[in-house]
């Protein structure tokens, strides 16, 4: 049996990574950079023969639009598409539409990089009713108990059950698979499939549009190469630096 490929794709450049703000779930836009880097990830796949089969997205414009361009430059805008909150970047609580230098500057680095990168701990909650909630979103009504923060473990409880009941279950039929998705979400699902520890984790950053391509031998999924292979490894490498670098 052929197991599938699978691509992860967090979006491009949004207007609010330009802004260095926290994002969490609000549905901000791509800069025309991040547009930009949507349609380089769609030719990546095609340089590389890389044919999705079947795309997976967040909720989120962000990585909805960035697939669509890709896709379209790959000639695949027609292949089905799922989406689902599950996908989702992490719910950033009270700190979402925040400034991310100036919480930096106000809590200190450790309490930022707790709220950041920390495995288990999430930022305090945000109101109901304030400007950046999600309580009247219509695309959540449906969740009896909708998030207002996550940590990363919380992504991995809501997004890993999923993958396992669809993604995982298209690769194991022979799917080329595009995931769609955010910086946290990502990094949820690539500790799962290289086994890293809830400290390690920590230091994995995921750069915007860039596609990241794990396969498989077997189904139980294990990466042929942990880590997986970025189509531009420079420009992830340095994508992935400025990641780590933001707030300073
Ligand atoms: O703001 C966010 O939602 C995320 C991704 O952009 O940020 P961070 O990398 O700080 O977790």
């Amino acid at each position: 049996m052929t197991i599938g490929t699978l691509v992860l794709l967090r979006h491009g450049e949004s207007e609010w990574n330009a802004l260095n703000l926290f994002t969490g779930w609000v549905d901000v836009h791509l800069t025309e950079k991040g547009m930009g880097e949507a349609k380089r990830a769609g030719e990546l796949l095609v340089e590389h023969g890389v044919t999705p089969d079947i795309l997976y997205t967040s909720l989120l414009r962000r990585a909805i639009t960035t697939a669509h361009v890709a896709l379209d430059a790959a000639d695949r805008l027609w292949i089905p598409v799922v989406r689902d909150w599950r996908l989702n970047e992490r719910h950033y609580g009270a700190l979402q539409g925040k400034n991310k230098a100036q919480v930096k500057a106000e809590y200190g680095d450790d309490q930022f990089m707790m709220w950041r990168r920390s495995y288990d701990t999430p930022p305090p909650p945000i109101e109901s009713g304030t400007e950046y909630s999600q309580d009247s979103d219509p695309r959540y009504a449906h969740l009896s108990d909708a998030p207002l923060t996550e940590c990363l473990l919380d992504v991995v409880k809501r997004f890993i059950p999923y993958f396992e009941e669809t993604i995982a279950k298209d690769l194991k039929a022979g799917k080329t698979v595009l995931v769609a998705a955010h910086g946290n979400s990502l990094r949820a699902l690539v500790k799962h499939l290289d086994g890293i520890s809830d400290a390690d984790i920590a230091q994995l950053n995921i750069p915007t549009g860039i596609p990241l391509v794990y396969e498989f031998d077997n189904d139980d999924l294990t990466p042929r190469k942990i880590g997986g292979t970025y189509l531009d490894p420079d420009a992830a490498a340095a994508g992935a630096a400025a990641v780590a670098a933001q707030g300073k």
